[in-house]
């Protein structure tokens, strides 16, 4: 699965490969506007060949030598290209003062103030801030690309953005735009970033429509999403250079031969009469996905109910949390996924202690969280390494109020990391840009961005089939919490994209067949 990188991360890479003598600045920038040009025209394949019109706007720092290297090659080919560019160029670095006098020589740089004068461009080119990105960026910038776009009237020219979309902060997600500017002030059809992706293109409102990653000759570390992700790097869930079929077959339950009981035997606690939806959601997903048996354990007055509505999956009837300690005798059990349904209370409470007791493989999910909302440090108390918490952001700020989306200082990313710390459990913080955190410091992200998106997963009872599928996972006991977690997060977007929009969340347990089959599985 292929790392993301922080900006130091990346600076680092940098000037690890310039000190080994392995390649200069100039042609790493080289590299990156070439790159991206080609990354443009690939993307766009009536682009390709000469007689086009760009506008190039270059900022102060290294992202605008690259902008200068994209007008050069640009005009190369043969195309029309106006330059803008800001700052005091005897104050950029050697390389990016070298790319401008390189350009120079082809045409003028002109001020980011004249960029709305002209016709319409073809292609308008970011390149005015990359990873060096520190605050807002200036509202002359903004101004500059509204007038740009604004050449274009009713039919707007493409958009490609070097590294980043202007304005984003690598590694939060996090748009640092003026005061008054639209969010989507600088949003691109297409970013070309350079040698890996950054954490920020992954987290947060996607800027941009699609991400192309181009290789500028550094090295790539080895990664085998099979393992679980260095502390320190994040991860980005995707089967990366495996096949699905071959990282799924080290976490899918399918051995040949295998028996029902070596697939794991999930229990699934239900709500009472009337609330068992939820439940039978996560029982089924559970099943589905691979477990060997199911059996979901609700009160008594829901028996009839639940009958009415399973087959496969097993029923058991418990008379409150006095009734859990006899179901959990059963050695036979290896995962409990509790939450879903069961209501906000000391009954849910102590359901809670006792799977936690239980010490088994563990999914808490809902309810099971929100009923800690007063005493969160009660429940971090219970938990053990083979928790896992599928909080959505409304149930993380009750157990994190310090770590809440609406005042988050720290990226998605370190608030996840620092809530698996503090809960000693590994924490599945759900979104578009779902983040896995582990106590070791293990972190991978699973962004339903640039193709990838889902929007109809937003569905009453998506979250209960996501609970299940982890449960399941974990229940055969082939994936640690991490991995389990992340190939669960990766399934239930799959998922929703197989079925499409028009989804209910009863179609995900059963699109995972068709799924796996056209996985290869
Ligand atoms: N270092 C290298 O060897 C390479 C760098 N590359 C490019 O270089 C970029 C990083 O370059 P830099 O570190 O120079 O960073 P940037 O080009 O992102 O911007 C840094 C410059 O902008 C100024 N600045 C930052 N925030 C500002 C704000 N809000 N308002 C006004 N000025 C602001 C800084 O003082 C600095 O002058 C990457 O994103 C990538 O595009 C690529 O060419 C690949 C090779
Ligand atoms: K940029």
């Amino acid at each position: 699965m292929p790392e993301l990188l922080t900006a130091a991360q990346m600076r680092a890479r940098e000037e690890t490969a310039m000190k080994n003598g392995a390649v200069t600045g100039a042609a790493l920038m080289e590299r990156a506007g070439r790159g991206a040009v080609e990354a443009t025209v690939r993307t766009w394949p009536d682009l390709a060949g000469g007689g086009h019109h760009a506008v190039v706007l270059c900022g102060p720092g290294n992202n605008g030598g690259d902008g200068y290297v994209v007008a050069r090659r640009l005009a190369d080919l043969g195309w029309t290209v106006e330059v803008f560019g800001m700052g005091d160029p005897q104050k950029a670095s050697p390389d990016a003062r070298l790319m401008r006098q390189l350009w120079e020589a082809c045409g003028p740089v002109g001020q980011l103030s004249d960029a709305g004068h002209g016709t319409r461009p073809d292609l308008l080119v970011d390149a005015l801030f990359g990873t060096g990105l520190g605050r807002a960026i200036p509202a002359e910038t903004v101004t500059a690309v509204a007038a740009v776009k604004a050449r274009s009237g009713a039919r707007a020219c493409r958009v490609v953005a070097l590294d980043c979309v202007s304005g984003l902060d690598c590694d939060s997600g996090r748009m640092l735009l003026p005061d008054g500017a639209a969010p989507d002030a600088m949003a691109a059809d297409l970013t070309v970033t350079f040698h890996a992706a950054k954490r920020g293109h992954y987290l947060g409102q996607p800027q941009s429509r699609s991400l192309e990653v181009v290789d500028i000759g550094l090295d790539h570390a080895e990664d085998d999403p099979r393992q679980r992700p260095a502390p320190g790097l994040l991860r980005r869930i995707e089967p990366g250079r495996l096949a699905p079929a071959a990282w799924l077959g080290s976490v899918l339950p399918v051995a040949p031969g295998a028996h029902k009981y070596d697939r794991g035997h999930v229990l699934v606690l239900g709500g009472g009469c009337g609330k068992g939806g939820a439940g039978r959601l996560a029982a089924r997903a559970a099943l589905r996905i691979g477990a060997g048996l199911v059996t979901l354990a609700v009160p008594p007055s829901a028996l009839q109910e639940n009958a009415a509505r399973l087959d496969a999956i097993m029923l058991t009837s418990m008379k409150g949390p006095e009734g859990l300690a006899d179901i959990l005798s059963d050695s036979r059990l290896s995962c409990v996924a509790l939450g879903p349904g069961l209501g906000v209370g000391e009954a849910t409470r102590e359901m809670v202690r006792q799977v936690a007791g239980a010490d088994r493989a563990t999914v808490l999910d809902a309810d099971a969280l929100s009923s800690f909302s007063d005493d969160p440090d009660a429940l971090f108390g219970l938990l053990h390494a083979r928790c896992v918490l599928t909080p959505h952001e409304g149930e993380f700020a009750r157990l994190f109020p310090d770590l809440a989306e609406k005042d988050r200082s720290v990226s998605k990313v370190d608030a996840a990391a620092e809530a698996a710390r503090r809960s000693g459990a590994t924490v599945l913080l759900k979104g578009p840009d779902t983040v896995i955190a582990s106590p070791d410091g293990a972190v991978s992200v699973n962004a339903a961005f640039y193709g990838r998106e889902a929007p109809w997963l937003g569905t009453a009872g998506a979250g209960d089939v996501l609970t299940g599928m982890i449960a399941g996972l974990m229940g055969n006991g082939r994936a640690d919490p991490h991995l389990a977690a992340s190939a669960g997060a990766w399934l239930h977007v799959e998922a929703a994209r197989y079925v499409g929009p028009g989804l209910i969340s009863e179609d995900l347990p059963d699109a995972l067949p068709g799924l796996f089959r056209s996985l290869g599985l």
